[in-house]
Order: structure tokens, then C-alpha cells, then sequence
């Protein structure tokens, strides 16, 4: 289990992380949070790349900072991947691998045809990497994070900037890890997390919002949630950010929003998803009721 006790990060007066507590066990975590909410920071003092200010961090008691055995057990996948063009995934494999001391060539050899697999990238193997799309590359991110099978995998924006198809690709391949390892990943795609998370997290402004089931998420919208159709007079005179869609059907405009009470007496009260959860949680940050 990954656990984080008082983890917090300062830099100058400013909190970037302000101290939390985390336990994480296997399975697939979604990290949450407007720009700036303090995820890559959390995600790297997890990893054991960042000095925390105050607290720890421990995978089984040991801190993620106690030297390479700990080390090993962490893979970390950085929001851009730099990796030489000319070489191929299973060079570059090979390349790690033999970084990370894995035993004799053999065994190398067998590591790397075992993560092109699992990263399903075993057809473009032996193409030199600047030939491979963003989330082929993306994959071998992954692939190298996973050399020597860490118990943790932690992954800052795998689908930034992925087409849909290569997305679910990602997703599968994080979902199929979190079977036997804790997978955490931070996102702004929300869909992403409602597919393939059971738990999530949600920072703002360097403070822990929400930690626990998705299902808890959608919670914050309950009873805040409203829907009705608009005349396209009455649409004009609401101001965008107030409205959480906007969908022209036939007889108007279907207009959604979050607010304390009904904006008007047609609207209707409706079922609320883990997404309104989020965006009330963000929206009361961001007005201050909160902080
Ligand atoms: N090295 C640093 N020095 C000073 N401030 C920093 C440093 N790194 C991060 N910060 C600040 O800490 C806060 C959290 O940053 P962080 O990168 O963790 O946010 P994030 O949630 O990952 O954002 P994004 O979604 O934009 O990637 C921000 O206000 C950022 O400016």
C-alpha cells in the first residue's frame, strides 16, 4: 500500500501542496484538479522525485525515498516523454532495462518482449521511435515505467493530447495493470475516470477536495442539478460560464446548470453524474465557499 502521512510541498511562503493524508491500494486511482491544483507535484512526491516539506511518503512502511529498493518499486511516467528518435521500443527497452541492472541479457531480452505486449506495441517494435504516433509513444512511456514490474505506476496525463481510439488504448493498458498493481493517474478528462476508476481524487488550489468512490463525487451536485428549455432569448440573457451545457433540440434550447435553487420555475431537477460532482466542487472553489 501507498501511503501518504502529512505529504505537503512548499515553495517559497506559497503551498503547492498543502499536507495531506493518502492510503492507496491496488487498483485504478483518478487524480482531478484545475491547472495548478498541485497534481504533478503530489504524483512526483509520491514517485520520490520531489524532497516534500512536510511528511512522507511510504510504500509497506519504507519511504519512497530510502534508497533504489523502494525506488524500483515505482514506476513514473512524466506528462512529456523524451526518448532518442532513432532508437526503436525495443531498443529503448533493452536500454532501460539494462539501467535498472535486470539481470543477463536473457532476462532483459524476455522483459522488454513482455512489456511491448503488454503496452500492445509489439508490431511497430523494431521501427525507430520517430516514426510512432503520440500515443504509441505515450505507450513506451509507460512501457519503460513498468521495466522490472513496480507495484506502483504513476502516470501524470497519459491522455493529454491522444485521439479518442488511442485514449481507450491507454486506458486498457492502465486498466489491465491496476489488476495486479496501485495505477494512479492524473487527468483533465473527466470521461476518462468515470470508465476506468473506482476511486478518485480531487485537488484545488493545493488542497486535498475529495478523496474516495466516484460514485461520492456526483453527491456534491445532488439537489443542485437543474435542466429546462430555454427560448433562445432566455439562453442569450444567461452568461456562459453559468451554464453546464447548452443543447438546441426542437423546441428550444436545453439548457443545464448548477445552482442553489431552481433559476427558474421550469426548471427540473435532475439526477446528477460524477462530472456535475466535479465541476459544483471546482465551481464552489473557485467562488470561495470552499476554501
Ligand atoms: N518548482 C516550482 N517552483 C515554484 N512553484 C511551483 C513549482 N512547481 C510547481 N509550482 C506551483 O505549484 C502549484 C501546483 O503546481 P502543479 O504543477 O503541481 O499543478 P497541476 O495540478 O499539476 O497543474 P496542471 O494541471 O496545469 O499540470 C502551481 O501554483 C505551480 O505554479
Amino acid at each position: 500500500m501507498l501511503t501518504a502521512n502529512k505529504l505537503g510541498k512548499k515553495y517559497k511562503n506559497r503551498w503547492a501542496l498543502e499536507p495531506l493524508e493518502l492510503e492507496l491500494e491496488r487498483g485504478m486511482h483518478g487524480l482531478l484538479g484545475p491547472n495548478g491544483a498541485g497534481k504533478s507535484t503530489l504524483m512526483r512526491l509520491l514517485a520520490g522525485l520531489l524532497v516534500p516539506t512536510t511528511g512522507d511518503a511510504t510504500l509497506h512502511g519504507s519511504s519512497v525515498r530510502s534508497g533504489s529498493g523502494v525506488r524500483r518499486q515505482i514506476g513514473y511516467v512524466p506528462q512529456t516523454f523524451q526518448l532518442f528518435p532513432q532508437l526503436t521500443a525495443r531498443q529503448w527497452l533493452l536500454h532501460v532495462a539494462h539501467l535498472k541492472r535486470i539481470g543477463t541479457r536473457q532476462e532483459r531480452e524476455a522483459e522488454t518482449a513482455r512489456l511491448l505486449r503488454a503496452v500492445h506495441l509489439e508490431a511497430k517494435a523494431d521501427l525507430p521511435a520517430r516514426t510512432y504516433s503520440n500515443g504509441m509513444i505515450k505507450r513506451l512511456g509507460i512501457a519503460q515505467a513498468l521495466v522490472g514490474s513496480p507495484q506502483i505506476v504513476i502516470v501524470d496525463e497519459p491522455a493529454a493530447g491522444l485521439d479518442p481510439e488511442e485514449r481507450v488504448r491507454l486506458r486498457n493498458v492502465l486498466a489491465e495493470l491496476a489488476y495486479s498493481s496501485v495505477v494512479l493517474f492524473s487527468t483533465h478528462v473527466l470521461s476518462d475516470v468515470d470508465m476506468s476508476c473506482n476511486n478518485v481524487i480531487v485537488l484545488g488550489g493545493g488542497k486535498l477536495r475529495y478523496k474516495g468512490q466516484l460514485a461520492g463525487l456526483a453527491e456534491y451536485a445532488a439537489g443542485k442539478l437543474w435542466e429546462w428549455e430555454a427560448s433562445e432569448h432566455e439562453w442569450r440573457a444567461i452568461a456562459a460560464e453559468q451554464l453546464l451545457t447548452a443543447r438546441r433540440t426542437k423546441d428550444g434550447i436545453r439548457c443545464r446548470m448548477i445552482a442553489d435553487h431552481p433559476p427558474n420555475p421550469y426548471a427540473q431537477a435532475v439526477i446528477p453524474t460524477m462530472e456535475d460532482g466535479y465541476l459544483t466542487l471546482i465551481s464552489q472553489l473557485t467562488s470561495g465557499a470552499h476554501r
